[in-house]
Formats: C-alpha cells, structure tokens, sequence
C-alpha cells in the first residue's frame, strides 16, 4: 500500500527541508521542522507540484498522483509540455514573480501571508506527540512552506482529526479556542536573533494579595456564585467557567473559575493573568476586581461586563446587529486597549490572543478587551526588538512571524487586530471551513475582493446601511497593513489607532456636508 511504501516516497526538488514523519498518530509531513496540517491548500499544493514539474522528476510520481486521486479525488494531470525539472525552484520563482507583477506588491505579500498562517493555523490546531522515524525530501519553498500533504491511509484519522478540532471549532461552537503549541519551545528556529525563552514572567509576589478593591475568602464567592450554580454561568474558556455574582454590597462581578483537573498546569497562567490584570487601567480593558489563590481553587474576580462578546453580536445572537459606526467604535477602542498596553502599562504587555470572543461590550457598545491569559511582557531592555516564547493564541489570528520565529512583538497583536478588524465589518470568522475553497480564509478573500474593486461584497450582509466606499476602503487597507506578513511592514498599535481615528473624522465630516 501506499503508506507502506511512505517512508521511500522521497523526492528532491528544491531546497526546503521536509521530513515525512511517522507519530504514533499517523504519518505528518513537516517542513524546515515545521509540522505542517493543512487541508484547505493540500490539493491546491499538490497541483502546483505538478504543474511545475517537480513531482515528475519523481521516481514516486504514481504513489503522489495517488494521494492526489485519494486524498483531493483529482487526477492530477500534468499540463502537457511540462517535463521534469530539476530545477524547479527556479520555475517556481518564476511564477513567484509573475504573479507580483500581476498584482500588486501588497497582494503577493498577502498571498504568502494568508497561506502561510492557514497552513500554521491548521498546525496549531492539532497538536502531535513527537515524531519517531522519519525521512526527508526537498521541495520548493515558496510553496510547501504554506502547506503540507497527508497519507491516504491517515486521511481517515485525520479527517476525524480535523473534523473534531477544526469544524467544531470553528462552526458549530461560537467560539474560537486559545491553544498552545507545546512543542515549539523545543524547536530551534532558523534566526540567529533568537534569544533563551525569557524569565521575565514574575512570579506571585506578596504585595499581589492586596490588588484590586475585592476581596473575598473562597466561602464569600461560593455564596455570591451560589456554589458556582449552573444557571450563573457565563460560559467557558480555556482557563476555566466564568460566572456572574453579586457581592454582598450589590456590586456585580465575573467570576472566573480554573478548571480543578488543571490547576497545577494553569498555575502560570493564572499568575500570569493576576498580575498583568493588576496592573492595567483602561476603560477599554476588562478591570481586576480581585483573586484567590488558596488551597485547590485559583479564582479572579473582574468587572463584570453586561452585553456579551462581539462574537456574539456578529453572530446575531443579541438581536439587534451592530451598525456601522458601532463597529467603528469598537475597532477604535480595541485599538486604544492595545496601544495602552503596548505603550502606556508599566511594562509593554504583548495581549497574545486578540480575537473576538476576547472583547466584551458594555450596555452602551463600547469594547473592552479581556481574557490576559496568554499576555507577556514584552522586552525590558531597550536593546533588545522581542522576546522568544512558546507559541500560544487562537488559530486564524496568529502572525505567522511569531509562529514561524517564536519571537514575540507588540505587531504580533497588530497582526490579530488586522484579521479583526476585517471580521468586524465582513461578519465572517477569520476560517470559515464551511464556505467554498476560495471563500474559506476570511483574509485571502477579502483582499481577493478588494483587488478586484468588490468592496461592498466585503461587507456583513447583515448589515443594511449604504457605506461610503472610500471610507470600507481605507478600513480594509488598513487592515490589510496590519497583517503584512512581516512584522517591520505593519504599523504599529497606536498608528491604527489613529487611521482609525481620522477615518472616524473624516465621516463626521462628510456627514456634516450631506
Ligand atoms: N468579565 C466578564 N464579564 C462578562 N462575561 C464574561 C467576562 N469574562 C468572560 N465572560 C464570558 O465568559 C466566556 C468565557 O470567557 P473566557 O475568557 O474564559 O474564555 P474565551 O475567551 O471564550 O476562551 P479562551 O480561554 O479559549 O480564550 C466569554 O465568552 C464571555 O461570554
């Protein structure tokens, strides 16, 4: 069979690194040490392979047109007059460039971009025990590195795989998950800037007991969440249930509650949470009220914010949809959470999973971001431009700079802003597996429409006013700025925050001439 033969299904072709490795899960394919997963670019992957001629140098041709009928139930037809080449990369990069003069310089960067943090999403969906045998071939980077390749005889467990982690996920539940790539800090990443994972994150010190204006004895909150009762909950995230309680004194608060199975593995995050909540204030930013951290309970208590998670409200789920200005507003509070953060905190703080699901509106639409779960502090000295960490955040909103670096900025929250904005105004989760194959990565399609001068198409259908085209334009590029691929070509947090700013001017302005 095919996987039987696997570990021989070799091919030289460019010079990427790729092993295909055998876990006790299954057979993975993993380029430059990256794991790779991806089942929205495989086939389209795997087309160009062939296209290019490099799978035809290929002693394996059969076995990898095989997985194509397999795996994409596509013949995978070579265009006639393609022979074997060897020197493919070259013929890649040919096309590479063709493509950039086709489109603009900001389109073939996007086009990287968004291929790129798919494959990586897809990546952090799933995690993997660590390989066990492996081989390698080389094939052209600029395409392999934004995707990967599955075995037909793993397809099955895969599918299950990916059904369960990534449809779930993202369409049937309402909400994206925050995950971890364990393994990353185990990886060596290809940058001689690396530095050791850092220690900057501080422990518990004793002058934390006294934050926040909460404080109550674990008996106090099992009264105020009526022994954390079902029907107070206001729902579930990583870190654990989150509950709404009234104090004594009338006062209503969340209650966040880790989950008692993984105290001892969120014993940092909830350090991490505390301490870097302590220290913020921002009208934007989800207040620390107070915490608990005795015996088999870690609890916080923050400010209880009443109307639901944007998510939600994109979703439909409250009612009444957001209009446009509201949407503007809460983009431009989102930002001025994440410039404070970024520049104003008492240290940078770098949020790490700026995503929907993470901002929370008040009675009056305004944005405050939550959920410090992953935040770090950023880089304390001057000299140095990031830290390096283990890569965590929320598949589709993760730069592909960090995941590929493992270096850690500010722009990567710039990066996250960047897909948010663009699922504020288009309603659309940044992966929708769901829609059509060219539809799927919310991103890839936005600018696809905005190249073609579609913006309006861009828009949340939802959403029943007319826009001003020249105003959904400069929001869309913006956004596009946001998630250059590379850190050094996106603004950062507090230059949107000012575009946003303008542009919110510009339409009062406008709206003053009418
Ligand atoms: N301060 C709060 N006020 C009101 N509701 C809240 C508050 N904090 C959280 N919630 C509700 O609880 C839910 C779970 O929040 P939590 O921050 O624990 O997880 P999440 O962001 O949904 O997921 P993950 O931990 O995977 O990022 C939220 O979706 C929201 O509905």
């Amino acid at each position: 069979s095919l996987c039987g033969s696997a570990p021989t299904l070799s091919t030289v072709c460019g010079f990427d690194h790729v092993a295909y490795s055998k876990s006790s899960d299954g057979y993975y394919l993993s380029i430059n040490g990256q794991r790779m997963e991806d089942p929205v670019f495989i086939c389209e992957v795997l087309e160009s392979y062939f296209k290019s001629g490099c799978l035809l140098c290929d002693s394996q041709v059969e076995s990898w047109r095989r997985i194509g009928e397999e795996y994409c139930n596509q013949d995978f037809t070579v265009p006639v007059g393609v022979k074997c080449n060897p020197n493919s990369v070259d013929l890649l990069r040919k096309a590479g460039r063709k493509i950039l003069l086709q489109s603009s310089a900001n389109a073939s960067k996007l086009d990287q971009l968004t291929s790129k943090s798919q494959s990586l999403k897809e990546e952090l969906d799933i995690k993997y025990s660590s390989a066990s045998d492996s081989f390698s071939l080389a094939v052209p980077g600029m395409f392999l590195l934004c995707c990967a390749f599955m075995c037909p005889c793993f397809r099955a467990k895969r599918r299950e795989a990916i059904e369960h982690n990534v449809l779930d996920r993202h369409l049937n539940s309402n909400s994206t998950s925050s995950v971890e790539v364990s393994s990353a800090s185990e990886r060596i990443p290809a940058t001689p800037l690396r530095i050791p994972p850092s220690p900057s994150r501080f422990s518990l010190s004793p002058q934390l007991t006294r934050i926040g204006s909460v404080h109550l004895g674990i008996n106090q909150i099992i009264k105020a969440t009526r022994n954390f009762s079902p029907s107070l909950k206001l729902g579930e995230g990583g870190f654990g249930a989150v509950y709404r309680a009234v104090l004594p004194d009338g006062q209503v608060v969340a209650i966040k509650r880790a989950k008692q199975e993984q105290i001892p593995a969120l014993r940092d995050e909830f350090s991490n949470e505390v301490e870097l909540l302590a220290k913020v204030e921002h009208r934007n930013l989800v207040r620390l009220l107070g915490y608990t951290d005795k015996g088999n309970e870690r609890i916080i208590i923050t400010e209880y914010v009443p109307n639901g998670t944007l998510r939600e409200h994109l979703d439909g789920h409250h009612g009444k949809i957001l209009d446009f200005n509201q949407r503007l507003e809460i983009a431009i509070d989102v930002a001025h959470a994440l410039t404070y953060l970024h520049l104003y905190a008492e240290k940078t703080i770098i949020h790490r999973d700026v995503k929907s699901s993470n901002i929370l509106l008040t009675e009056s639409y305004r944005a405050k971001v939550s959920d410090f779960g992953f935040a770090r502090t950023g880089p304390t000295d001057t000299e140095q431009t990031h830290i390096s960490t283990k890569v965590k955040g929320t598949a589709g909103y993760l730069d592909p700079e960090y995941l590929r670096t493992y270096q850690l900025t500010p722009k990567s929250d710039v990066f996250s802003f960047g897909i948010l904005l663009i699922e504020i105004f288009s309603g659309r989760r940044p992966v929708e597996l769901r829609r059509e194959k060219d539809e799927r990565i919310t991103v890839r399609w936005a600018f696809k429409k905005y190249n073609e001068g579609n913006l309006r198409d861009i828009l949340d259908p939802l959403m029943e006013e007319v826009i001003d085209e020249q105003v959904l334009g400069n929001i869309l590029s913006l956004a596009f700025e946001c998630v250059a691929p590379t850190r050094a070509d996106r603004p950062d947090m507090k230059e949107v925050g000012e575009q946003l700013w303008e542009i919110r001017k510009e339409i009062g302005k406008s709206l003053r001439r009418a």
